[in-house]
């Protein structure tokens, strides 16, 4: 099994608009709601690979119904640790040129009777698990430390998807894999990441923290990943990105797969970046097709990337 600790769970909102323009008052051609997070998105990226796979997160009265049916729909388990505040909604608003701006709601604040619930059921399934995902930002109340304190106490390989001080402290923890992407790399770094070799000494840089495996997901640029000395450049051109929000997510949830499944770094990449790319080829958020990652994984082109520093 694998166990995704997507805690910050959210409702997320895809809002249609002509053009987005600050400050001036805008009328929707389309609205879609989906259960969300980062989390959420890797474990349904994982179950649709076939892989079994348990998520962890928050979830109100409300939408408790609606985020079990959904998963079990999806062939996730769903252990959602019931707070009395509704649980956060993130907006991902796409304008007709295919330009989306995110706003993400921080979501509810935490007491420590729920931190203590939300981290013992975590530890308890990721400890039985053949590795174990950290995803997305951590819900208000809960330390910075949080994922570091799990990287360091579980005994499984750790994946780690975060971003400002959370992902600082889990990369000094030596988690198996971080994913950053190009902001969370650049913040971590404090210098602009400009191209593929500049992404490169930053994968190296994590690297050298004691980290088997960095991942920086650079968009429409593909990805880098560097492990044990050697750095992979993969792309794949895909005919029309319809909604990359969530990308990086499938992305995480294919590399988790083919590390549970003992595959090559290159296999393993290869899959992530495929999972990657059909997630953008669907409308809804953090979401692909088996049959297109089955499609794109032959046409991804994956390069050593010559770098040396
Ligand atoms: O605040 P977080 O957890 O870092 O990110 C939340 C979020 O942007 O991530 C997903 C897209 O990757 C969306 O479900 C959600 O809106």
């Amino acid at each position: 099994m694998i166990t995704v600790g997507g805690f910050n769970t959210s409702m997320d909102e895809l809002i249609q608009l002509e053009e987005l323009s600050l400050g001036k008052v805008h009328r929707t051609t389309g609205v879609q709601a989906y259960p969300g997070g980062k989390g959420l998105h890797v474990a349904t990226g994982i179950a649709a690979l076939g892989e079994p796979v348990a998520l962890v997160g928050l979830i109100d009265r409300g939408y408790r119904t609606t985020f079990e049916d959904w998963l079990g729909a999806r062939g996730v388990a769903f252990h959602g640790i019931e707070i009395e505040q509704p649980i956060r909604t993130c907006f991902a608003i796409r304008e007709q040129s295919g330009r989306i701006t995110e706003i993400l709601e921080a979501g509810p604040e935490i007491d420590s009777r729920i931190e203590g619930e939300l981290l013992a059921t975590f530890r308890k399934l990721a400890d039985a698990s053949r590795v174990a995902v950290l995803s997305g930002s951590l819900p208000r109340g809960i330390s910075e430390q949080t994922y570091a304190k799990l990287v360091e106490s579980l005994g499984t390989r750790c994946i780690v998807d975060a971003s400002g001080d959370p992902l600082r402290h889990a990369i000094a923890a030596g988690p198996f894999m971080v994913k950053p992407n190009r902001d969370e790399a650049e913040r971590w770094l404090s210098m602009p990441i400009d191209g593929l070799e500049a992404a490169a000494a930053a994968a190296q840089r994590m690297a050298y923290e004691g980290i088997a495996l960095v991942v920086v997901s650079l968009g429409d640029q593909g990805a880098l990943a560097f492990s044990h000395g050697v750095c992979l450049h993969a792309s794949v051109e895909i005919d029309a990105c319809i909604n990359p929000v969530g990308s990086g997510d499938a992305l995480v949830g294919g590399m988790t797969v083919g590390l549970a499944r003992d595959w090559s770094f290159e296999a393993t990449f290869r899959l992530g970046v495929a999972c990657g790319a059909a997630n953008a080829l669907t409308g809804e958020t953090g979401f692909f097709r088996r049959e297109d990652v089955e499609k794109l994984f032959p046409l991804v082109k994956v390069r050593t990337f010559p770098f040396s520093r």
